[in-house]
């Protein structure tokens, strides 16, 4: 039996956008993967806890936001993981849980030059293999080592940090995520800078 080939595009997604989410369909379709899964990670170990939304929340947007898709997915092991959220530790464990599929680690260009910061990196490069792709201002790598692919993914520049000031401000962000994301932000109110954390559906 042919293995599936998983890559694991992490982050916090806070909330998920439709940067991701093109990214993400594009490595599905024209990268060296069967499927692409949208790894929540509740606690980036470069990122501050105080700016980031409950994690049921955003797992509830990106949910949402997949719809059931056959090739982007979305990833929760993290949630049962120490944090913060190592990748190291996630491979490790998905590997435990999927023995019949190979996993791949999705970066973008931005994070390639602190790349060797992150816990047991070699290792990462070595076991699993980075796909790479580009983000604005980040040149793609020159050189590109043993088990790193390139992938010249279109570029979509918008952050979820964009999109959290917008909201904040009053902004209509409605295009800029699928519908059912953008409802669910409105219904509990998430992102309006007022303070409070509002409960979880
Ligand atoms: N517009 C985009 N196109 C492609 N990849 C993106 C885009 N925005 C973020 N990413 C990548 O998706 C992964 C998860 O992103 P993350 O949740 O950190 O989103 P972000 O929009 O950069 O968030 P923030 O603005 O809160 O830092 C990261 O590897 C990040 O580089
Ligand atoms: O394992 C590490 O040392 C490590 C260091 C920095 C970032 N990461 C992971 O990289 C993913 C994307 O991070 P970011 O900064 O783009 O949100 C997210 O899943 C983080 O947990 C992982």
């Amino acid at each position: 039996m042919t293995r599936r080939v998983i890559g694991i595009l992490g982050g916090s997604f806070n909330p998920v956008h439709n940067g991701h989410l093109m990214l993400a369909s594009y490595i599905a379709q024209f990268g060296p993967v069967d499927e692409v899964w949208l790894n929540l990670s509740p606690q980036n170990p470069f990122k501050e806890q105080s700016e980031l939304l409950d994690d049921r929340h955003r797992l509830a947007m990106l949910d949402k936001a997949v719809n059931g898709s056959t090739t982007v997915k979305v990833c929760d092991v993290e949630l049962s993981l120490p944090q913060p959220s190592y990748t190291i530790n996630t491979m490790e464990k998905l590997e435990s849980m999927y023995p019949d599929c190979d996993f791949r680690i999705i970066i973008g260009s931005d994070n390639w030059p602190r790349f060797p910061e992150w816990r047991d990196s070699e290792a990462l490069i070595e076991r699993y293999g980075l796909i790479v792709y580009p983000r604005r201002d980040y040149p793609l790598p020159d050189i590109v080592p043993d088990n790193v692919t390139v992938v010249d993914a279109p570029m979509v520049d918008i952050s979820s940090t964009f999109i959290r000031e917008c909201i904040a401000e009053g902004r209509d962000m409605n295009f800029f995520m699928p519908p059912q994301v953008y409802e669910y932000i409105e219904r509990n109110k998430l992102y309006k800078n007022d303070g409070k954390q509002y409960g979880i559906e």
